[in-house]
């Protein structure tokens, strides 16, 4: 079992941190980059697992503590995958809301049953900067693509990821729901298991 009272969060995504620090509760403090750093590494790595090691490394060389990153996206199935590891920068860097607008013009006119999107969570834990054996958990979400937003709650692609479970948005779902249910809800728990905190 290892023991982690603290750790970085490779992340610059205030959404990310709120839902990972809730789902670990108390037993694990995350500090932010952000308080060591505001440089964002370059995410060249052509796979979730290789941007989610890319990002831990860089924050545990820059704090010199144990690092978790999270890389994720969504896969929309008529768009073959994408945005997938592109989602953060699929409107080119212009924010969550002209990537909303991008997607809901790429499936315009689609019908329902062709909607089918998941949502990806990578979480990488390494040790120290040069770890040779990083953690990995993942996690998906299957749903589907909205016709227009809908709900205030979460980030991103929140308003239109359709939750079939619920029968709502992701963005309707209270917070604690969302982090029942979701892609870095799964990856989180197997990552629980393999630290010895479920
Ligand atoms: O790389 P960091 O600094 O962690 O922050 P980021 O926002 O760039 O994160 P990613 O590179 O992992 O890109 C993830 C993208 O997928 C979207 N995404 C991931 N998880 C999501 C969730 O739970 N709800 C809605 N959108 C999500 C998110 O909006 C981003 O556009
Ligand atoms: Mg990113």
């Amino acid at each position: 079992m290892m023991n982690f009272q603290q750790l970085v969060l490779a992340s610059h995504n205030a959404g990310k941190l709120k839902e990972l620090q809730a789902m670990l509760g108390d037993s694990v403090q995350l500090r932010s980059i952000g308080e060591f750093s505001q440089v964002e590494p370059e995410e060249t790595g052509l796979s979730f697992v290789e941007n989610a090691i890319l990002k831990a490394r860089n924050a545990a060389r820059i704090s010199g503590l144990p690092a978790l990153a999270d890389d994720s996206g969504l896969a929309v199935d008529f768009l073959g995958g994408a945005p997938g590891i592109y989602s953060a920068r699929y409107a080119d860097g212009k924010g969550d809301a002209a990537n909303n607008a991008k997607l809901l013009e790429a499936l315009k006119d689609l019908p329902p049953e062709q909607r089918g999107a998941q949502f990806v969570c990578v979480l990488a834990l390494v040790r120290h900067a040069d770890d040779p054996l990083p953690i990995l958990c993942e996690g998906l979400w299957h749903g589907s693509i909205l016709f227009e937003a809908s709900g205030e709650h979460g980030f991103g692609y929140d308003p239109l990821f359709w939750v079939p479970e619920r029968n709502c948005s992701s963005a309707d779902l209270a917070p604690a729901d969302k982090n029942l249910l979701s892609h870095r809800a799964r990856a989180m728990a197997l990552l629980r298991q393999r630290l010895g905190l479920a």
